[in-house]
């Protein structure tokens, strides 16, 4: 059993529109200075390459560094020094922009890193020898299986579980969230310590648990530079389709130059080199790494680890959300607040009954049930120090406890008591169990029943309520075309009324883990990308097979290790909001990838018709926008090339406006804006520039 209790309950972006309510990580001033110094190191020749969009621009600028220096190296040329330097300057600063964009998308990412690895650096730890003798030594001399202690202010130096004491301890430096947790042994989540976190009160012995390089810290060191950043599917079968359309441009504009030589027209490689980038598509050559690296960005802003950028890709297009109910849909504190005796049993020998079977159950349901029937006059039995506990599991559906006189009281799901009565006892139960069961689970409410050797003397009502605004969020997953199926290790009925009042479009009951596996590969043989959330080890096969798998920080190594995403918040809602980020991510570079292809048709028709008006007059009539000169109608078309590209880089790190509606619509919107929009603002921008460096040239 694990706490994925969470008393808050957050809604994220989705609950409300999106828009506006990402968490806000200011650039600063520094970030900036950083990203600047970054954006020149960028142009070394192995970065270019891996986008083959701007390389082609890099080596054009090489071209025309040449042409600065001998503008007849190719041949004999009109163009002069000064109009292929200029040339020149336009091309480096494109390669500049798209090498800044990048760089600004890296940086919040290499700050959080930097600052991580401050933590990693400077970990000590007291290693306790087999002699009992201490040894202070460097975390990475500490190995699996040794055993330290932490005392009060020290920060843990690896990741470990608690043999011995308990603490306070501060998991700020890896969760960012400040309040203490208590740390003990014995339990599966609240003995797990990860290195990096401060114990704040008395000491721990721990037992390491990983060696140098593999703790937890590592891993989001490692992950959150991004240092072995792979493209992601969706990334690389864009560029392979931009690298192909650069090449056609390649070939059409290299073949200009024989047409010319034919015509007898006199063409400047300048020119040619200018109609090519001027072509190819590099406004999302050069924006398309930085709106996934946002993407990554965003939700580590969220506080969400994604493992990569496939991951956040994939929430994207997730189309069956698998939710558990209790502590996600529901708020998950479900309270004790009922008890309900079968006919002839008297309600204080269930509540008595109820206490003793909760006395050992640590769960929250446990000691629900022991503050409700405290309340209402149970008491500590004699002949507790001999009874033997029975803790709660989800295969089980029961906890209980075996009483030093023999007795053996157990409490649990209806139809597990109701079993373990026949089965131990060949009990039958009461006549009116099952319409009281029904009814309470019919109110949403979760029944346990409990029984004393066999003998079922009642219900205890356990009530949960709806996250509010799980609703509308359920809602707009629909709009999207999610499927989101509600999967409970709890009763159909009490499932039913949940799913029902959530407005899920399936529910499964009573399922165990095991079920969860068999779900998530069920709706993926139909084709279906599957996202889950889990915490318990019992849940890291499902998610490690779902295509998005969420695990939550409080939850088990085990999980957090399946999963490629991990909440260090620990809400499970949150699975909502990255499948709005991966969404947006996707959406973003659909909508500049429009935009940009639309954006080269109008270039064409500024430079053509400049390149070739000596020799082919006829072409004028293609001089739509009336561009002042030749060379002015290059340049401008040039220049609104490259400064588009810093006019959009606000727009791929914030991602496009997102709204709820269905793809279709989406589409069809977006190929307005940003077809239609691409299409026009060159027309507008380059006859801008013109007017502007007419004079000038
Ligand atoms: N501490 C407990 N002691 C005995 N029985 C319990 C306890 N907690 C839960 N149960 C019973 O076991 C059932 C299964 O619990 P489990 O935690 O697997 O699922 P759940 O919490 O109901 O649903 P979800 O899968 O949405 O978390 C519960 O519905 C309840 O009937
Ligand atoms: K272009
Ligand atoms: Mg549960």
């Amino acid at each position: 059993m694990t706490p994925k209790r969470k008393t808050t309950a957050k809604i994220g972006p989705l609950g409300r529109q999106f828009r506006g309510v990402q968490p806000q990580g200011a650039y600063t001033a520094d970030l900036f200075w950083r990203a600047f110094k970054e954006s020149l190191v960028k142009f070394q020749p192995r970065v270019q390459i891996r986008n083959p969009v701007m390389f082609v621009v890099w080596v054009g600028s090489l071209v025309t560094l040449a042409l600065t220096i001998e503008p007849n190296l190719f041949g004999p040329s009109s163009a002069s020094r000064g109009y292929n330097g200029v040339v020149m300057a336009i091309l480096v600063l494109t390669v500049w922009f798209a090498n800044y964009a990048e760089a600004l998308a890296e940086g919040r990412g290499k700050a959080k890193a930097a600052a991580l690895r401050r933590t990693r650096s400077d970990l000590v730890g007291v290693r306790i020898l087999d002699d009992g003798r201490k040894q202070t030594v460097p975390a990475r001399d500490l190995r699996k299986d040794d055993v330290v202690r932490v005392e009060k202010d020290h920060v843990m130096p690896a990741d470990g579980e608690v043999i011995e004491g308990a603490a306070y301890v501060n998991e700020a430096a890896i969760t960012g969230e400040s309040a203490p947790v208590l740390k003990e042994p014995g339990t599966d989540i609240f003995s797990s310590v990860t290195a990096g976190t401060t114990v704040i009160s008395d000491w721990l012995l721990i037992r390491v648990t990983t060696n140098p390089g593999d703790t937890f810290l590592d891993r989001m060191i490692h992950l959150v530079e991004g240092a072995k950043r792979q493209k992601t599917p969706n990334e690389v079968a864009l560029t392979v389709l931009l690298s192909v359309l650069t090449l056609i441009f390649v070939i059409v504009v290299a073949s200009i130059a024989p047409v010319a030589a034919y015509l007898q027209a006199q063409i400047n490689i300048a020119d040619l080199v200018a109609l090519l980038v001027a072509l190819i598509p590099t406004t999302i050559g050069a924006l398309l790494s930085a709106i996934g690296i946002a993407a990554i960005d965003r939700t580590m802003r969220f506080n969400v680890l994604a493992m990569s950028g496939k991951a956040v890709e994939a929430a994207g297009d997730v189309q069956t959300l698998i939710l558990d109910k209790t502590g996600t849909i529901t708020t998950g504190n479900r309270e004790a607040n009922d008890f309900i005796a079968v006919a002839g049993v008297q309600q204080s020998d269930l509540v008595q009954a109820a206490f003793l079977a909760s006395y050992f159950d640590t769960t929250p349901e446990g000691r629900s049930v022991i503050s409700c029937s405290v309340a209402r006059g149970a008491e500590p039995a004699v002949g507790l120090d001999q009874a033997k506990g029975l803790d709660f599991s989800a295969q089980t559906r029961m906890s209980g406890i075996d009483l030093g006189d023999g007795r053996v009281i157990r409490k649990g799901a209806v139809s597990a008591v109701v079993r373990h009565a026949a089965d131990e006892f060949h009990a039958s139960p009461p006549a009116d169990l099952q319409a009281i069961a029904d009814r309470v689970s019919k109110m949403g409410a979760t029944p346990l029943a409990i029984s004393v050797d066999g003998d079922i003397l009642g219900i205890v009502v356990l009530s949960d309520t709806l996250k509010p605004g799980i609703r509308e969020r359920i809602e707009q997953l629909r709009k999207m075309a999610i499927r989101t199926i509600m999967v409970t290790g709890d009763n159909p009925i009490t499932a039913q009324t949940i799913a029902a009042e959530a407005g899920v479009d399936e529910f499964v009951a009573e399922v165990n883990p095991e079920e969860k596996l068999r779900l998530v590969r069920r709706e993926q043989s139909e084709g279906r990308l599957v996202a889950m959330t889990g915490d318990g080890t019992n849940d890291a096969p499902a998610l490690a097979q779902a295509d998005v798998g969420l695990a939550m920080h409080s939850g088990t190594m085990a999980a957090k290790e399946a999963a490629n995403l991990v909440d260090l918040d620990s809400d499970p809602t949150k699975l909502t909001d990255l499948v709005a980020i991966g969404k947006q991510m996707l959406i973003t570079r659909g909508a500049l990838t429009t935009f940009s292809i639309a954006n080269d048709v109008a270039k064409y028709f500024a430079i053509i018709p400049a390149m070739f008006i000596v020799a082919l007059p006829g072409l004028a009539a293609l001089n739509v926008m009336g561009l002042a000169t030749p060379r002015s109608a290059v340049l401008s078309a040039l220049i609104f090339n490259a400064l588009i590209i810093p006019l959009l880089i606000p727009l791929a790190l914030r991602g496009v406006h997102f709204r709820v509606e269905t793809a279709a619509n989406l589409f069809s919107r977006n190929l307005w804006i940003y077809g239609v929009g691409g299409l026009i603002a060159p027309f507008i921008g380059i006859k801008l520039i013109d007017f502007l460096i007419a004079p000038l040239v």
